[in-house]
C-alpha cells in the first residue's frame, strides 16, 4: 500500500552516522600525513573532495537519524492513542458482536445500537439515496473466536456520491452510472454501449440527401426513390434541388415531397423516420447540419454500395445497430455581450469546430479555459475542438488521436503549435471549453464549423463549446466497433505495412 513508509531501527541509523564520522576522520588523517604534504596538488584536491563527500554523507545520516527518531516518537503516540480508543470502544460495547455468521463485515444499520432499539442514523447521511453507507470493518484474525472482543476496529468514512456539473448538482443520472455497495464504488453501467434500434411501427417517411454535382449520385437517387415508393410504399422527401432534378428526368416523380422554407426544415425531425445520405462523409455532415435538435437515424450510403436494396430492406425491418455520434454545441460570444447567455445562435458540429488564424499572417493567440480553469494559450496556426466521431478527420491530420465514436469526450488538438511540448488532449464530455481572443491579440481569429460557415472572432470575442444534447444516430453496417475499425483500415489505411519477410536473421 502506498503511504506506508518502512521505519528502520534507530540503532542502524546511529551506526551509519558513526561510520560516516569515522570515514571523515580517516580522510582528515590522510591529509595530515607528512608524506602527502606538497607532493601532489591533485592528490590534495582529491582528498579535499573526499572530505566534502564524507561530510555530506555524515549530515545525511544525522538527518536520517533525527527523522527516524521523530517518526518513532509519532508511532509511540499513535499506539498510545489507539490503545486508549480501543479501551473506550470496548467499554461502550462490552459484549457486542459485530460479525455475521460468516464472520463478514456487519453494517451498522443491521445492528440496533441505540438503547431503545432504533437503528442508528448518522446526521451526515440521510440513508434515503441508496448510495450512502456507514460500515464497521472487522479484522478477520478473530473469526475463529467470536466471543473475543475485537481489538482492531476501524470505522469506514461514510460518503455520498452525487453528480455535479458546472457547479450545479444534478442527481438526474446517478442511478445509471454509479452503484454503491458496502462502501465500494463500482461502475453499474458504462455510458455508451452498442445500441440497437427496433422499430415499434414500420417507418413511413424517408428523407434522401444527396451530394450535389455527381451523375452517379443522381442515377442512384432516382433508382432508390422508385424502389422505395414501389416496393416499400414509403413517403419520400428530398431537397428542393433534388426534386427539380428528378422532375427534369421524368414527371413520374411528382409524388416526391420537399420543403419551401427554413421553418419547414426545423420541423422535419418530427415527420421523418429515416435519413438516407448518398455521398461521402461530407454528405453526412450536411445531413447533421440540417437538424438543430433531435436527429432521426441516418443511413449513410457510399456510392460503392451495390447491394443497397438488400441493406435498406434489413434497415426497414430492423433491428438496427446504431452509433450515437456526439455533437458539439458552439456559441460565439461577442465582446459587446452583457453575459454568456447573450450569444449568437448556437451551431452544432458533428466533426469539429476550428479556431484558426485564417488569412492573418500572425500566430493565433487563443486563451483556453476548461470549466473556468485555465488550460493554455494556443500560439500557432489554431486549435481544433473535435468530437470523437470527428477524430478521424481534421484533428487526425493535426496529430490528434483516433477515438472510437462511442467514447464520449472532446478532443483538444492544436494546429501547428509553435512549441515543442504542446501535445493534444482528450477532455471529458461534460466540460465546457471557452476559447477567448485576448484584447492584446495581434490579429483576428476565425472559427469554422465542420469546415464551413467561417465567423470572424475579434479581440474580446470568445467561442464557448460543450457537448450537445442531440447526437446523430447513424446506422451501422455491422456494429459500432467493427464499422470504426473497417473505416480506419479501408478509409485511412491505418498501420498498413508490408509484412516482414520470413527469411532473415532469427533469435537464437
Ligand atoms: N487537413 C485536413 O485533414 C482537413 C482540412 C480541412 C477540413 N478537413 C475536414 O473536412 C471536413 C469537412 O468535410 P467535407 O466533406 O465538407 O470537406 P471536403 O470535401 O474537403 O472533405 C474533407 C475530407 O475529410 C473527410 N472526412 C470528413 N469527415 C470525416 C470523418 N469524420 N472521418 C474521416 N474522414 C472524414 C472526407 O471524407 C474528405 O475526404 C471538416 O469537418 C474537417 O474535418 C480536414
Ligand atoms: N446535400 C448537400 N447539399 C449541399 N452540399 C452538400 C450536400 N451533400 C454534400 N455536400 C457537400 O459536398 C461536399 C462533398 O461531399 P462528400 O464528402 O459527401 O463527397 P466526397 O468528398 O466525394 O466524398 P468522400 O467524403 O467520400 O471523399 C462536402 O463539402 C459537403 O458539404
Amino acid at each position: 500500500m502506498t503511504g506506508s513508509a518502512s521505519v528502520l531501527p534507530l540503532e542502524n541509523a546511529f551506526s551509519d552516522s558513526l561510520a560516516m564520522l569515522n570515514s571523515e576522520k580517516a580522510v582528515e588523517e590522510l591529509i595530515q600525513q607528512p608524506i602527502l604534504h606538497g607532493i601532489d596538488d591533485h592528490l590534495i584536491e582529491f582528498a579535499e573532495a573526499l572530505r566534502t563527500v564524507a561530510k555530506a554523507l555524515r549530515q545525511a545520516a544525522e538527518g536520517k537519524a533525527s527523522a527516524q527518531a521523530e517518526a518513532s516518537e509519532w508511532k509511540r503516540k499513535y499506539e498510545l492513542e489507539r490503545t486508549h480508543n480501543l479501551q473506550l470502544e470496548n467499554k461502550a460495547m462490552p459484549s457486542e458482536k459485530h460479525l455475521d455468521e460468516n464472520g463478514r463485515v456487519v453494517h451498522l444499520t443491521n445492528k440496533p445500537l441505540l438503547s431503545d432499539g432504533a437503528v442508528e442514523k448518522s446526521d451526515r447521511c440521510c440513508g434515503e439515496h441508496g448510495i450512502c453507507s456507514h460500515q464497521v470493518l472487522r479484522d478477520r484474525e478473530h473469526d475463529h473466536d467470536a466471543s473475543v472482543v475485537p481489538n482492531k476496529m476501524t470505522r469506514k468514512a461514510s460518503f455520498k456520491l452525487s453528480w455535479c456539473c458546472k457547479g450545479e448538482k444534478s442527481d438526474q443520472k446517478k442511478h445509471d452510472i454509479v452503484s454503491f455497495e458496502k462502501g465500494n464504488i463500482t461502475t453499474a453501467e458504462r455510458s455508451s454501449k452498442q445500441i440497437s434500434l427496433k422499430w415499434e411501427s414500420p417507418p413511413q417517411t424517408v428523407l434522401i440527401l444527396t451530394k450535389p454535382n455527381s451523375i452517379a449520385v443522381r442515377i442512384l437517387c432516382s433508382e432508390l426513390v422508385r424502389w422505395l415508393k414501389e416496393q416499400k410504399s414509403l413517403n419520400i422527401v428530398v431537397e428542393p434541388r433534388v426534386r427539380t432534378e428528378l422532375l427534369t428526368e421524368s414527371s413520374y416523380y411528382q409524388f416526391v415531397q420537399t420543403w419551401e422554407n427554413d421553418k419547414e426544415i426545423m420541423s422535419l425531425h418530427s415527420k421523418v423516420d429515416l435519413v438516407v445520405t448518398l455521398g461521402g462523409d461530407g454528405t453526412v455532415l450536411w445531413a447533421a447540419s440540417m437538424f438543430k435538435g433531435p436527429v432521426p437515424p441516418v443511413v449513410p450510403f457510399s456510392l460503392d454500395s451495390e447491394r443497397y436494396k438488400e441493406y435498406l430492406d434489413s434497415i426497414l425491418r430492423g433491428p438496427i445497430s446504431i452509433t450515437l455520434r456526439h455533437r458539439l454545441q458552439c456559441h460565439v460570444i461577442r465582446d459587446s455581450a452583457k453575459s454568456d447567455l447573450d450569444s449568437e445562435e448556437p451551431i452544432l458540429v458533428l466533426n469539429e469546430v476550428t479556431i484558426d488564424r485564417g488569412i492573418s499572417s500572425f500566430l493565433t493567440n487563443l486563451e483556453c479555459y476548461c470549466d473556468n480553469s485555465f488550460v493554455t494559450c494556443v500560439q500557432g496556426d489554431g486549435l481544433i475542438l473535435s468530437t470523437t466521431s470527428g477524430s478521424t478527420a481534421y484533428s487526425l491530420a493535426a496529430g490528434g488521436s483516433m477515438v472510437h465514436p462511442q467514447v464520449p469526450g472532446i478532443l483538444f488538438t492544436p494546429i501547428c503549435p509553435h512549441s515543442l511540448s504542446f501535445r493534444p488532449l482528450i477532455l471529458p464530455e461534460y466540460v465546457t471549453i471557452r476559447v477567448q481572443v485576448p484584447f492584446n491579440s495581434r490579429g483576428h481569429a476565425w472559427a469554422s464549423f465542420d469546415g464551413k460557415d467561417r465567423k470572424k472572432l475579434a479581440p474580446g470575442d470568445a467561442l464557448v463549446c460543450s457537448m450537445a444534447t442531440w447526437p446523430v444516430p447513424t446506422a451501422c453496417q455491422a456494429d459500432s466497433t467493427s464499422d470504426f475499425l473497417r473505416s480506419i483500415h479501408e478509409g485511412l489505411h491505418w498501420n498498413l505495412r508490408k509484412t516482414q519477410s520470413f527469411d532473415g536473421p532469427r533469435e537464437t
